[in-house]
């Protein structure tokens, strides 16, 4: 039967990664889809930016809106200082199943807390149900019209605190204009961009960098 392309970028990092060695699951990740096929992941350009944004904000408390495979959650993790925690929120079971074992084969597992349903759905949960008081980081690398609900949500649930800062993929392409309009049109936020390029491509993205002021 046919592999799904989760199913193929798993087989990549168990082929080619170093079990518990994050960076080697990146690489190979990375090499698989910039060499054999395409895929959504932030990729080595932006994920560069990613990694120097986590590192100023050494975040305890993470949030990551959109898993796949599990490669900016590796990325993420591998950077975070110990007793850090990771949430990242994937709506689609077959995904989730193979970031588990993605993020698994890097040894970061202590680290990620991976939430399988609709972000909308968890994001008023998060308090009861994990304790989470505030996110110091917020990876927002999910469906592009959720970017602005989702952002509406977690200030409306006190989920972010003075210094918050949010991190938004794909800005730019595919795009999440009404997103943009809203954080760079709006006084409590202090936003920059960071342009880059759509992973494994020469396509025009960037990040956007947004931080609450409370
Ligand atoms: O996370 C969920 N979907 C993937 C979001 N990510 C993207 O769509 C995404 C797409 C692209 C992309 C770029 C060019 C192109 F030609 C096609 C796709 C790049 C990226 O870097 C992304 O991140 C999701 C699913 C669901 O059912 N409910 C809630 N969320
Ligand atoms: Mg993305």
């Amino acid at each position: 039967t046919q592999s799904t392309q989760p199913q193929r970028i798993l087989g990549a990092v168990q082929k080619n990664a170093t079990r518990g060695d994050p960076r080697s699951v990146v690489k190979a990740i990375d090499q698989y889809c910039r060499n054999k096929e395409w895929a959504m992941n932030v990729g080595d350009e932006k994920g560069c930016i990613l990694d120097s944004v986590v590192s100023e904000v050494n975040p305890s408390t993470v949030l990551e809106l959109g898993t796949y495979c599990g490669y900016s959650t590796v990325r993420i993790a591998s950077l975070l200082p110990p007793n850090a925690k990771l949430f990242t929120l994937e709506f689609n079971p077959h995904n989730a199943v193979i970031a588990r074992q993605v993020i698994a084969w890097a040894g970061v597992e202590d680290k990620v807390q991976l939430i399988e349903g609709a972000s909308g759905d968890w994001i008023p949960k998060m308090k009861e149900h994990y304790g989470v008081k505030t996110f110091d980081l917020v990876f927002l690398d999910h469906w592009k019209d959720r970017y602005l609900p989702d952002t509406k949500l977690l200030e409306e649930c006190g989920l972010l605190r003075k210094g918050s800062v949010l991190l938004a993929d794909n800005v730019i392409f595919p795009g999440a204009p009404e997103y943009l309009e809203y954080i760079r049109g709006n006084q409590r936020y202090e936003s920059c961009f960071f342009k880059s390029h759509l992973e494994y491509t020469k396509a025009l993205d960037g990040l956007e960098k947004s931080v609450f002021l409370g």
